[in-house]
């Protein structure tokens, strides 16, 4: 297996009784990246997550961190790994340091090592004055940080946080997004959610998962101008046949869109603007719009996500 690539996750495939909440994904983390898990409520991303962090057994698949399979050697995957789930295990009449403490244990951290640990977790989160403050006194922003620092206490190399900003304001959206955004420089993360900016705002890659299956998964510079500048928008007050417009060089489909402009389609690689614009003058088309639109994230989500394209779900 390639070294760069940490997490591994190969046909998953998840079923509760009659339901398929996770069917044959495939999904890779490699090493440095921030990648996020977007999808509509019930899509199956906590589902997946919590097979990736070796807290729920796939029906089918199997998960590699690091070279360790998932089944076989859990302990060695898991060291790898630090996992914040949708509800964070949180124990409210514990103070940050004892709960963090006692999480260090759990991580079989060194006994002469937990301090340390403890130490560098609560600076890493923002948690440095927080130690003494029991948990339940908490803000919903700061359990969350706790969260955070108990994923990150053993230093693994994968970070998977699931909806790690649910539930809190829009100051502590910001916070949170920042601190993941510090943990991706050393770590390599996954973050669910089912909000678009939130996943604009923190992750080089976007992967997206709808009706339990992945259906699309891009780099995130890749989807501004998703088709590579193939589609052009043309408005024409006197337009030729179609046909007309087919035959300009580089031009390789031709429709009328629903508000009466065309959608055009380049070969690749072939940028047919001047010679539209060009034929347009010398013919009098009445050239009044020569456009290329960008597919946002936005349009993307909602074509592959929308009702109609939903995945059956029901187990065969
Ligand atoms: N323990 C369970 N028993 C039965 N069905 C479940 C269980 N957990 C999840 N499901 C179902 O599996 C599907 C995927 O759920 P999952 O929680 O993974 O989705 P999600 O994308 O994380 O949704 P959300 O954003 O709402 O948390 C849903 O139809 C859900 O109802």
């Amino acid at each position: 297996m390639n070294n760069d690539v940490l997490v591994d996750a190969q046909g998953l495939t998840r079923r509760y009784g009659l339901i398929q909440a996770v069917s044959g994904l495939d999904l890779q983390l490699r090493n440095g990246e921030i990648l996020g898990l977007l999808g509509p409520n019930g899509a199956g991303k906590s589902t997946t997550l919590r097979m990736l962090a070796g807290c729920l057994a796939p029906s089918e698949g199997r998960v590699i961190i690091r070279g360790h399979d998932m089944a076989r050697a859990p302990s060695r995957a898991k060291h790898h790994l630090g996992y914040l789930p949708e509800r964070p295990p949180l124990y409210p009449e514990q103070t940050v340091r004892e709960y963090l403490a006692f999480c260090a244990r759990l991580h079989r951290i060194p006994r002469g090592e937990q301090a340390e640990a403890v130490a560098s977790a609560m600076t890493d989160c923002g948690l440095s004055d927080m130690g003494n403050r029991l948990i339940a006194h908490c803000s919903k922003g700061y359990q969350q940080r706790v969260g955070i620092a108990q994923a990150i206490l053993h230093q693994p190399d994968v970070v998977i946080l699931d909806e790690p900003t649910a539930g809190l304001d829009p100051n502590q959206i910001r916070e949170i997004r920042a601190l993941i955004r510090r943990l991706g420089e050393s770590h390599s993360v996954i973050l669910s959610s089912h909000i678009l900016p939130e996943i604009q705002a923190t992750c080089a890659r976007v992967a997206i998962i709808h009706g339990g299956q992945l259906v699309f998964d891009r780099p995130m510079h890749e989807i501004d101008g998703d088709d590579h500048g193939r589609t052009l928008r043309l408005g024409l007050r006197r337009p030729p046949g179609s046909d007309i417009i087919a035959a300009v060089p580089g031009v390789e489909r031709v429709q009328v869109t629903e508000d009466g402009l065309w959608q055009l389609t380049c070969a690749p690689g072939a940028d047919p603007r001047e010679a539209l614009a060009r034929q347009a003058a010398r013919d009098d088309w009445g050239l009044f719009e020569l456009s290329q639109p960008r597919r946002t994230l936005e349009d993307i989500f909602t074509e592959l996500t929308s009702a109609d394209r939903a995945a059956p779900r029901q187990a065969a």
